[in-house]
């Protein structure tokens, strides 16, 4: 049994996209605007500062009592004393993460189709995240977008806390809640923001409209 956590208000973050802001600075205007799960998403920093970076945001994530993931990379999670990880479909195996992080981590799992989705059923995950819901710019990797059809399919195959990932904005956010998912994983539409504590803001106010 994983530790508690709440996925309405999924940040992952973006080095880039935050600018001259920063990640942690990002992070905490977000965590004050209703920010309810924090993943550590790095992509090309080496494990060092890749592990001091997520002891700093365990650290402002916990004085919010917020938990912070780790993406990819179960060293650093451990390493770090991260709440748990997000795994790709090409990325180490659940049962590896398992092994390494303990029964009490979040272990979250991308799934690009109903397939996936079906299989993940007989894993010991704790979340699934739809991936990706619609296009975007900010990962171009990815299989063929899922579409609102796709997060109501996968609704009707897991119990477990869903995640919806890509291309959620203010506009279309409500929808994709409406589709069955328990919660918004954004990357762009707060780390891009001009003031990410008002956009997280503006997600969490669907929280009492849904
Ligand atoms: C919440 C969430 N959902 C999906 C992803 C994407 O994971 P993955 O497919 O492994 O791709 P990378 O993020 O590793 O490029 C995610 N990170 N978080
Ligand atoms: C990491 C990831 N996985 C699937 S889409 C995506 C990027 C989501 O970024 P944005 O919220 O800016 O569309
Ligand atoms: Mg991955």
């Amino acid at each position: 049994m994983s530790r508690p956590f709440d996925p309405f208000l999924y940040l992952v973050t973006d080095r880039a996209l935050a600018g001259p802001r920063g990640v942690a600075e990002t992070v905490r205007l977000a965590l004050d605007g209703g920010v309810t799960l924090v993943q550590l998403r790095e992509k090309a920093l080496a494990h060092e500062p890749f592990v001091e970076e997520a002891r700093r945001l365990r650290e402002i994530c916990h004085a919010r009592g917020v938990p912070l993931i780790v993406n990819d990379d179960l060293a650093v999670a451990r390493e770090a004393g991260a709440d748990g990880v997000h795994l790709g479909q090409s990325d180490a195996s659940v049962a590896q993460a398992r092994e390494t992080l303990g029964p009490d981590a979040i272990i979250g799992l991308s799934v690009e189709s109903v397939e996936q989705a079906q299989a993940a059923a007989q894993l010991e995950i704790d979340y699934m995240a739809a991936s990706p819901v619609f296009a975007t710019p900010t990962k171009t990797d990815t299989a063929l977008p899922l579409g609102l059809e796709g997060v109501r399919a996968i609704r009707r195959l897991t119990d477990k806390p869903l995640v919806a990932i890509g291309g959620i904005n203010h506009a279309n956010a409500l929808e994709v809640l409406q589709a069955g998912a328990d919660g918004l994983a954004v990357i762009s539409a707060i780390m891009a923001a001009p003031d990410p504590r008002q956009a997280a803001r503006e997600f969490h106010r669907l929280r009492s409209v849904h």
